[in-house]
């Protein structure tokens, strides 16, 4: 019995699920959902409806997990919450500052519909967190360092898209090549926000919109923009298409601490992405934890989780028979 999708909102994560779900052989995608008129929105799952979201929650009993593909900056602070009442959800929600009061938001839904939530699953917030967790908590003395790109930050391009007068936007994340230096050579720094990473922002603006104030509110941006250095280009359509088709990123978390009586052990705990797709990579992480938030709802287990609250095996296409033979 295969575990039934539905995918909130399709952009390049949206794509990026529906291309996840494909390589996952115990899945099928029933229907994307859009705020668009559906004729406008083409798909490649010949088997699968493209509905208005309106009609997303007559169609509740025929999907068992929704994943809400839309912004973290307007979508999903509203559109989670919604779908929570009526679907098992996963969102990939970034904003991390707001991360507390939108898993509360989450959870009373999801409680309140009987449903599993699964909020901020991706690679960071997601994978990159979970590392953080791990080692933080093997090495408790350590420290540790998030350096991103260079890349493109799908989070920061969709808050620049959502202000006044931008027809569309790429944001390149750059980190500091000194502090990434400081960091590799076991000094353990202090860095600010602004001192480990840049950001480079390409702007197709509306013919006549007020280019000023589109770069002030880019870089005065809480939560986004407003700790750290940015640059703002503005482009033409034909240049974004040319020079900024593609959504490569990336980073690494480290941690370095130490053991033995005197502390005289010294250990570096490293986790790496090099993404070729941010969207992909993000959609096969999202479709993983579809799959543990549908195991999780038969168990019972209501209401919000994140990736902290989710035992690997519940990710995984082998059984706990085939994980303890073959992967411990
Ligand atoms: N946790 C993590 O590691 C990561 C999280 N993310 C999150 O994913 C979020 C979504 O990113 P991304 O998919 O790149 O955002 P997009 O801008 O591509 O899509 C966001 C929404 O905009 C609408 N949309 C998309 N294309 C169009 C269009 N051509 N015209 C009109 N509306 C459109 C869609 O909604 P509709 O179909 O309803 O119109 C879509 O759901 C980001 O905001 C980020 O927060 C991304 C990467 C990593
Ligand atoms: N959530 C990010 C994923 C990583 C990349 C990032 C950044 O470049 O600031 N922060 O977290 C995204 O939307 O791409």
């Amino acid at each position: 019995m295969s575990i039934k999708i539905g995918i909130l909102g399709y952009g390049n994560l949206g794509r990026g699920v529906e291309c996840a779900v494909k390589h996952n052989p115990d899945m099928e995608l029933v229907a994307v959902f859009t705020r668009r008129n559906p004729e406008d929105v083409k798909i490649l799952t010949e088997t699968a409806k493209v509905c208005h979201v309106d009609q997303a929650v007559s169609m509740k009993d025929e999907i068992d997990v929704l994943i809400l593909c839309g912004g973290s900056a307007t979508d999903l602070p509203v559109q989670t919450p919604e779908f929570a009442q009526h679907f098992n959800v996963v969102d990939s929600f970034d904003t991390h500052a707001r991360i507390p009061e939108h898993f509360a938001a989450v959870d009373a839904a999801a409680k309140k519909g009987n449903h599993t939530a699964m909020i901020s699953v991706g690679w960071d917030p997601g994978m990159f967190s979970l590392n953080r967790l791990y080692a933080n908590a093997i090495l408790p003395g350590g420290k540790d360092y998030t350096f991103w790109g260079k890349g493109v930050s799908q989070g920061h391009s969709d808050a620049v898209r959502r202000i006044e007068g931008v027809l569309d936007a790429r944001q390149y994340t750059i980190p500091v090549e000194s502090a990434l230096e400081a960091v590799r050579n076991g000094e353990n720094p202090e860095l600010s926000t602004r001192q480990k990473h840049t950001r480079e922002v390409f702007v197709v603006a509306e013919d006549g919109a007020d280019k000023a104030k589109i770069e002030h509110e880019i870089k005065t941006m809480p939560n986004y923009f407003d700790e750290y250095d940015t640059t703002v280009h503005f482009i033409t359509a034909e240049e974004m298409a040319a020079s900024h088709a593609g959504l490569p990123h990336g980073g690494f978390v480290i941690r370095t601490g130490s053991t033995g009586w005197e502390d005289e052990h010294q250990h570096v705990v490293e986790y790496s992405l090099k993404l070729d797709s941010n969207p992909e990579f993000t959609s096969s992480v999202i479709v993983a934890y579809a799959r543990a938030a549908y195991r999780m709802s038969l168990e019972g287990q209501t209401g919000c989780k994140t990736v902290f609250d989710v035992a690997p095996a519940y990710l995984s296409l082998q059984t706990p028979e085939e994980l303890r033979a073959h992967m411990l």
